[in-house]
C-alpha cells in the first residue's frame, strides 16, 4: 500500500494528498506534519517503510469538507484520492486515484465556496517585449478572460480581478517571478488570500494556449473576439486551462465563452479608490457596512456575484448602464417586486450546471435545479404577460427569452429523481421509483424484507414459545435472532449462535442466513444500479449545459437587477440622466451608507447636499470644521457617479452626468507598516499615481493604459468619447510640517487645475488655499457649515454644503466635544489667539500657486559658445589640433 500511496504522491510533490483509507483519509510523511500542524490534527506513527516509521494522520471521511475549507482558507491545496477499484475482487491494495485537486482558484464544490464572491484563477506571462500577457477564469463560470497590459499595471490587474491563484512559469525571470509573488501576497480588497504558484515552463505556449481555446470554443478562429493578436495572453491561457482540467481530472466541457477585458473599456477604480470608497469592504476589512451590503438584497448567490461584478467594473459606454435603468423603471411598476417572490429559495444554476459538467455534482443539488427550472419558466412567462410587446426594455426581452429552460431537463430530472434524495449517490435512495424497472425489482426484494422478517418473528416466537423474541439486523453481524439469556435455553436445535452478548444471544438459522444473502445481494445490487443509473443522468445532462449556463446568467441578471428596483424604492433613489457634455450634477445627493447608519442609530437625518461641475466648473475646494461631513460629501459624490455608471438608481433628488472614465481618490491615511511606508509617504505615493494618471489621461502617450489617454488635446478637453476623471482630494499634506504641507497641497491643487482633465473635489483644512479659485478660473470655494455657540461643545455641525470659504475651522471645539481634558483645551485656545495675531501681523503674501520662477538662462561660458562654432567635418588635422589647444585654454577661464 506504500508502494501504492508513494507512486501517487510522486505525481503531486506539492500538494497535500488525502488518501482514502476505510472511512478515513489519511496524510503520510511530511503531509501528515504540515497537515497536523495546519489542522490541529493528532499524528501517528504505524509500521514501517524503508526502515522509517511511517508518520500519519488522518480525518474522518465524512468530516472532509471542513478540513478542506480550513485548508484553502490557508491558500493550500489538497489531492482526493479515491478507491475507485472493486474492494471484492481486488488482490492487493484496491485501484486508487486522485479524482479532483481542491486548490483556492479552482473551487468548485458549494460547501467550499462563499456564496458572494467566484474564486478565481488566473495566469500570467510577461511577454518578449514589456507587456504582460494575462489569463483568468472561475471554473463554476465558465468564461474565460484575456488581457494584454504593460507590465506596470499588472498590479492593477491583479487587485482588479482578485484570484486566488496566480499561475507563473518556472522559466521568467527572477524579477518577474519576485514581482508576482509580492503582488500575490499583497493584501486584496476583496479580503481573500492569494496564491503564487509555479507550473512547467511548457504549459505557457502561445500556440497551445489557442489551440485550447478553440476546442474549447469549438471555432475556427479568434478573431470573432478580436484576440487574434493576444499572443502572451494566449501562452497564459495554455497554462490556465491545462491547470484547471488538472484539478478537476477532466476537460471543462461547459467552459464556452471568451472575453477580452481592455482596460480603455472600463472606469477605472484603482485599488485605493474601491478601499477608499468602501465598496466591497469597510476600512477595517469588515464585509458590512459598505456599499455593496447595502445594495445587496439579491436571494440567490449567482444574483449576488452579478451584481458585485457590476459594481466593481463599470463600463466606461453607457449602453450597458442605459438597459439596466430601462429595466428597473419598468420592474418599479410593481413587476420587479412579483418576480423577487419567485427569486426566493432559488439554486446557485451556475455552479450547479458547472458541477454537472464535471460530474462532481450531488444528487439534491440536482433536485434544486429541477425546481429552479420550473421557477425559471414562470418568470419567463410573467415577464412575457407583464411586457408589453414592441416596448418592453431590450434587457427584459433578453432575460425573458433566455429564461426559457431546455425542453425536456426539468422533466428528466423531475423523473429520473427522488424528491428528497440521500446526500450521496453511494448511500442509495437518490433514484425516482418507476423510473428504471431492474431497480425498482431490487428494490422489492429489499422492500418484501420488512414483511419477512416480522413474518418470520411471530413464526418463530410461536415455534419456541419466547414471547421477546426478536428478529433484527445490523451492519455488522447482518441478520440475527436475539433472545434474552434466561431464555437461551429454549432455541431449537436448528438455531446457530452467532454473538454472544452480556443479557442475550444471537442466532441464525438456515432460513434466515438464505434470506440474508439474497437481501444483502439484492442492496448491493441496487446500489451499483442507481449508480450506473445517476452515470447516465449525468450523461445525458451534459446536451443541456449551454442552454443552462445561459440560463444561469439570466437568473442572475434578473436577481441583481430585481435587487437594484428594490434598493431604489426602499431608499427613495432617482434615475440618474445620462448627458454627453462634461458635468456632475447632483440635486439632493446622499451617501447611501451613511444615511443608513444614521437611520439605524441616531436616528438623525441625513443633511442633501447638492454638486454641479461642469467644463468651466472642474473643482471644488472643500473647507469646513473637522466632523462638518468633507469627507462624506466627497465620497457621495464618488459613489453617486459609480451607482449611475452601474446602471442603478441613485441616493439623490436628480443626476445628471457626463461620461467619466476613472474615478481617483486619496482619502485619510494608514501606514503601511508592512511595506515599511509611512504614513506620509502613503500619501505622497498615492498622490503621485493620481497625478500621473490624470496628467497621462490628459497629455496622449502612445500606450494603451488603465485610463485610456485621450485623443483629443488642449487645455481642459475631455478624454475619448469626451469623458472626464473625478479625483477626490482629501487634506492632502497634512501628514507633514504645516509649510511644507501646505506647499504641497497648493502644487498639486494647481497641477489638477492646469494640467489635468478631471473633475477635483479638494478638501483641505489650509485656510490658505482658499485664495486658489481667486486666480483659477474653474474652481471655486465651498464649505461645511457650522455654527457656534449650540450645546456643549460649543460648536454645531450643519453638514450643509455652503457657497464660499468656511470662516474657521473649530478644531479645538471638535478637540472637546471629543473629551479632551479642559486644561488642555484652554491651553490650546490661548496659544491659538496668540499664533493668530502673530500671523496677522506678519502675514507674509506668498503666492501659493503662482508658477515656480523659470530658473534664469546662465551666461553661456565662452567654451560652450566656441565647441559651437566647430563644425568638425570641415576641419584639416591640423586645423582640429590647434582648436583643440585653443579650447584647452578656453577651459581655464572661470565661467
Ligand atoms: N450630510 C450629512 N448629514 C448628516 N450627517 C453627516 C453628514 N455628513 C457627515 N455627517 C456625519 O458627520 C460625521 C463626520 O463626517 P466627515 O468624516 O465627513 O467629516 P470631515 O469634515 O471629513 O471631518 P475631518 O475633517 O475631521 O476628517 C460622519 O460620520 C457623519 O456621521
Amino acid at each position: 500500500m506504500m508502494q501504492q500511496y508513494l507512486g501517487i504522491k510522486a505525481g503531486y510533490p506539492h500538494t497535500l494528498v488525502f488518501y482514502r483509507m476505510g472511512d478515513f483519509y489519511e496524510v503520510f510523511f511530511g503531509d501528515a506534519e504540515k497537515a497536523a500542524r495546519l489542522l490541529d490534527i493528532t499524528l501517528t506513527q504505524r509500521g514501517q517503510s524503508a526502515g522509517s516509521p511511517v508518520v500519519m494522520a488522518g480525518i474522518p471521511f465524512h468530516a472532509l469538507d471542513n478540513y478542506l475549507a480550513r485548508l484553502i482558507k490557508l491558500g493550500e491545496s489538497a489531492a482526493i484520492c479515491e478507491q475507485v477499484g472493486d474492494v471484492a475482487t481486488s488482490k492487493g491494495p484496491v485501484e486508487r486515484k486522485v479524482v479532483r485537486v481542491v486548490t483556492p482558484g479552482t473551487l468548485t464544490d458549494t460547501e467550499l465556496l462563499s456564496d458572494k464572491s467566484e474564486a478565481v484563477l488566473m495566469a500570467v506571462h510577461p511577454g518578449a517585449r514589456t507587456g504582460c500577457g494575462l489569463a483568468w477564469m472561475s471554473v463554476t463560470q465558465g468564461i474565460v478572460f484575456l488581457a494584454q497590459c504593460a507590465s506596470d499595471e499588472l498590479a492593477d490587474w491583479i487587485a482588479r480581478v482578485s484570484p486566488g491563484e496566480v499561475l507563473y512559469s518556472a522559466e521568467v525571470s527572477p524579477a518577474f517571478e519576485k514581482t508576482v509573488q509580492s503582488l500575490a501576497a499583497a493584501p486584496a480588497t476583496s479580503g481573500s488570500r492569494c496564491v503564487a504558484v509555479l507550473r512547467p515552463a511548457w504549459a505557457f505556449d502561445g500556440g497551445l494556449g489557442e489551440r485550447k481555446l478553440l476546442e474549447q470554443l469549438q471555432a475556427a478562429n479568434l478573431a470573432a473576439w478580436d484576440a487574434q493578436a493576444l499572443t502572451d495572453a494566449h501562452a497564459a491561457a495554455a497554462a490556465l486551462l491545462e491547470y484547471a482540467e488538472h484539478t478537476q481530472g477532466r476537460a471543462l466541457t461547459h467552459v464556452k465563452s471568451l472575453r477580452v477585458a481592455r482596460s480603455d473599456e472600463l472606469i477605472d477604480l484603482p485599488t485605493t479608490t474601491r478601499r477608499n470608497l468602501e465598496l466591497t469592504q469597510t476600512l477595517r476589512g469588515e464585509t458590512s457596512p459598505t456599499l455593496f451590503s447595502l445594495l445587496d438584497t439579491c436571494h440567490t448567490g449567482m444574483g449576488s456575484r452579478q451584481l458585485r461584478n457590476w459594481l466593481l467594473e463599470p463600463q466606461r459606454d453607457r449602453t450597458q448602464a442605459r438597459e439596466r435603468l430601462e429595466a428597473i423603471a419598468t420592474l418599479r411598476e410593481g413587476l420587479g417586486q412579483r418576480l423577487r417572490q419567485a427569486l426566493k429559495g432559488a439554486s446557485d444554476v451556475e455552479r450547479i450546471t458547472a458541477r454537472t459538467a464535471l460530474r462532481q455534482v450531488k444528487p439534491r443539488e440536482l433536485v434544486g435545479l429541477g425546481l429552479t427550472l420550473a421557477r425559471a419558466a414562470e418568470l419567463s412567462q410573467s415577464l412575457h404577460a407583464s411586457l408589453v410587446e414592441g416596448q418592453a426594455p431590450d434587457m427584459l426581452q433578453r432575460l425573458e427569452r433566455d429564461l426559457l429552460p431546455p425542453e425536456g431537463c426539468e422533466a428528466l430530472l423531475r423523473g429520473a429523481l427522488q424528491a428528497e434524495p440521500s446526500a450521496l449517490v453511494r448511500d442509495g435512495g437518490v433514484i425516482a421509483d418507476g423510473f428504471d424497472a431492474d431497480l425498482d425489482k431490487l428494490r422489492a426484494i429489499q422492500n418484501n424484507c420488512d414483511s419477512f422478517l416480522i413474518d418470520l418473528e411471530t413464526r418463530e416466537r410461536e415455534r419456541t414459545g419466547i414471547a421477546n423474541l426478536r428478529v433484527q439486523f445490523n451492519k455488522v453481524h447482518g441478520f440475527y435472532i436475539e433472545v434474552t439469556q434466561g431464555q437461551a435455553s429454549k432455541v431449537p436445535d436448528d438455531y446457530r449462535r452467532r454473538q454472544t452478548l452480556k443479557n442475550a444471544e444471537r442466532f441464525i438459522t438456515p432460513e434466515l442466513k438464505a434470506f440474508e444473502d439474497k437481501a444483502l445481494s439484492a442492496q448491493d445490487r441496487a446500489l451499483a444500479r442507481e449508480k450506473w443509473l445517476f452515470e447516465q443522468l449525468l450523461d445525458q445532462l451534459q446536451d443541456f449545459i449551454p442552454a443552462l449556463t445561459r440560463l444561469a446568467r439570466a437568473f442572475a441578471a434578473l436577481d441583481a437587477v430585481c435587487a437594484l428596483t428594490e434598493r431604489s424604492l426602499t431608499l427613495q433613489w432617482a434615475a440618474p440622466q445620462f448627458v454627453a457634455e462634461p458635468c456632475i450634477e447632483i440635486r439632493g445627493g446622499r451617501h447611501p451608507v451613511v444615511e443608513a447608519r444614521l437611520n439605524e442609530t441616531t436616528g438623525g437625518s441625513f443633511i442633501a447636499n447638492d454638486t454641479v461641475m461642469g467644463g468651466k466648473q472642474r473643482m471644488q475646494v472643500i473647507t469646513g470644521p473637522n466632523m462638518g461631513g468633507k469627507s462624506t460629501y466627497m465620497r457621495q459624490v464618488a459613489v453617486i457617479v459609480l451607482l449611475a455608471c452601474m446602471g442603478s438608481y441613485v441616493p439623490a433628488t436628480s443626476c445628471r452626468l457626463g461620461p467619466i472614465d476613472a474615478i481617483h481618490t486619496r482619502i485619510g491615511a494608514a501606514d503601511d507598516l508592512a511595506n515599511a511606508q509611512s504614513t506620509f509617504m502613503v500619501e505622497m505615493t498615492e498622490a503621485a499615481q493620481i497625478l500621473n494618471a490624470v496628467t497621462a489621461h490628459r497629455e496622449a502617450p502612445g500606450r494603451p493604459k488603465l485610463t485610456s489617454p485621450p485623443r483629443g488635446e488642449g487645455g481642459a478637453q475631455p478624454g475619448p468619447g469626451g469623458a472626464y476623471s473625478l479625483v477626490l482630494m482629501d487634506e492632502v499634506g497634512r501628514g507633514t510640517s504645516t509649510f511644507d504641507g501646505l506647499a504641497l497641497a497648493g502644487g498639486i491643487a494647481a497641477h489638477l487645475h492646469d494640467k489635468a482633465r478631471a473633475f477635483t473635489l479638494f478638501a483641505t483644512h489650509y485656510f490658505e488655499l482658499t485664495e486658489f479659485p481667486a486666480n483659477h478660473h474653474a474652481a471655486v470655494n465651498v464649505h461645511v457649515s457650522a455654527v457656534e455657540g449650540g450645546g456643549k461643545s460649543g460648536i454645531v455641525f450643519l453638514h450643509q454644503i455652503e457657497p464660499g470659504p468656511a470662516s474657521r475651522s473649530y478644531g479645538i471645539q471638535v478637540a472637546r466635544l471629543a473629551g479632551v481634558p479642559t486644561s488642555v483645551v484652554q491651553h490650546a485656545r490661548h496659544t491659538l489667539a496668540a499664533l493668530e495675531s502673530q500671523s496677522t501681523n506678519s502675514r507674509d503674501q506668498v503666492d501659493l500657486f503662482a508658477a515656480p520662477p523659470v530658473a534664469e538662462t546662465p551666461e553661456t561660458h565662452p567654451l560652450q559658445a566656441a565647441l559651437q562654432g566647430i563644425d568638425p567635418d570641415a576641419l584639416s588635422p591640423r586645423e582640429a589640433l590647434e582648436q583643440l589647444y585653443a579650447l584647452k585654454k578656453l577651459s581655464e577661464k572661470p565661467s
